[in-house]
């Protein structure tokens, strides 16, 4: 892709959902005022405050514009998914008189569109939102697909709604800035891409796992790209999860009970790395995945930077967490796992012995 090539993945547009585009590219800022349209009077930019300057530049812009424009800063990472957080931005909405026909713009990591999408949905009982992705897991999966919500302390993401955006634009110049930690998480997301549908993901992050660390590797939009209609696929066919979606939940099982076992501190990238890792071994002592995937997931995972590991004493709580997942049936544990590359799968009521010895290859 060149620089200045704007790619479009259309989303939905089915089960009577509205269609919308995510764009990806450079100097895309010239959408977003078509996207907000002519019906808002407001816009409220949600940001965090690692990107005060860009919050308060595209709040400065839709004024140019004409719009009422506010800027609302919520905390980075996690501690902006919360409930407190939400009514803080609801309280920013009835002071400047937000109605149904204003709009929501979340520019930040996955924490700020997946609160910034949730105070949309909420407000008003749902209003307009555009996602404005600045890290590379945000503008792979976490800004696509209509999943947003808060945390709460008995777990991840346990209060929510399905309320897609109006649009998502992926401007590859906002993860210059980003630390290289926060980039390497975000793999985590595009490796899962890779081992539940598209193995050219894995073919190229191999090619060369230093360059794929950086937002100036050579595969780096065709990395993001790839990643993106994977989601799209999937999330335009079943947007409420009631099934195909669930393997997007590759690695969560785990990953999530880490997360709250953190307190919220780890990122949610190196959750899932170790996640992925306990559902690749899951799957191989099940009998389901051949050796050769299996190892793949910690050769590649290891070669990026992302972790593998994690407190083998935890087994316990994580596994009381894990019972209660989204996934849950009752009492019935389910799991992703492959069958092969790219063939993810449903795997219900695992024997415990089997779940405790897939953890005693990520434990330490
Ligand atoms: N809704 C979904 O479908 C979905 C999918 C995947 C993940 N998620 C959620 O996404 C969240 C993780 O998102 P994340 O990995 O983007 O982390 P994040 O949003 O916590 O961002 C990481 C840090 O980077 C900062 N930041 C963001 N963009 C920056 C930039 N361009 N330059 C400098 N700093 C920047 C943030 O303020 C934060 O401190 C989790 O809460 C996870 O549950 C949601
Ligand atoms: O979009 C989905 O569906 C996913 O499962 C993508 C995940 O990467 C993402 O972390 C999602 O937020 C997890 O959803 P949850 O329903 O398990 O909370
Ligand atoms: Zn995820």
């Amino acid at each position: 892709m060149s620089s200045e090539a704007v790619t479009r993945i259309r989303i939905g547009g089915t089960a009577g959902t509205d269609p919308y585009e995510v764009l990806v590219g450079r100097r895309l800022l010239g959408e977003l005022g078509g996207l907000v349209g002519e019906k808002a009077k407001r816009v409220a930019v949600v940001h965090p405050e690692a990107l005060a300057e860009t919050g308060d530049a595209l709040r400065a812009d839709l004024a140019d514009q004409g719009y009422e424009a506010i800027a609302i800063q919520v905390p980075n990472a996690e501690e902006a998914k919360t409930a407190e957080v939400a009514a803080y931005c609801w309280k920013a909405l009835g002071q400047s008189g937000f109605t149904r026909t204003d709009v929501i713009v979340g520019v930040g990591g996955g924490a700020t569109t997946d609160l910034a999408g949730f105070v949309a949905a909420t407000w008003l009982r749902g209003v307009r939102w555009i996602a404005l992705p600045t890290t590379v897991l945000a503008m792979v999966d976490a800004a696509v697909g209509g999943k947003t919500g808060i945390n709460t302390a008995e777990g991840k993401n346990l209060v929510g709604a399905f309320h897609p955006p109006a649009g998502v634009l992926c401007d590859l110049a906002a993860l210059d800035s980003l630390p290289v930690n926060d980039y390497v998480s975000g793999l985590a997301e595009v490796i899962k891409a890779g081992f539940i549908a598209d193995p050219v993901i894995l073919d190229l992050i191999e090619s060369d796992p230093q360059a794929a660390r950086t937002p100036s590797g050579p595969h780096t939009a065709e990395l993001i790209e790839r990643s993106i209609r994977v989601k799209a696929d999937v999330v335009s066919s079943d947007l409420k999860e009631s099934g195909l979606r669930e393997i997007l939940n590759y690695g969560h099982t785990l990953a999530h009970a880490i997360e709250k076992n953190e307190r919220y501190k780890w990122r949610h990238g190196a959750a899932v790395s170790v996640g992925m890792h306990f559902a690749a071994e899951l799957g191989r002592l099940a009998g389901r995945l051949d050796d050769a995937t299996a190892d793949r997931h910690r050769t590649i995972l290891e070669s990026v930077g992302l972790p593998l590991h994690y407190r083998y004493d935890q087994w316990p709580k994580l596994l009381e967490t894990m019972k209660v997942d989204k996934k849950s049936r009752g009492d019935l544990l389910r799991f992703i796992v492959l069958d092969g590359l790219a063939k993810p799968t449903v795997f219900e009521g695992p024997d415990p012995a089997v779940l405790l010895a897939a953890y005693g290859e990520v434990g330490e």
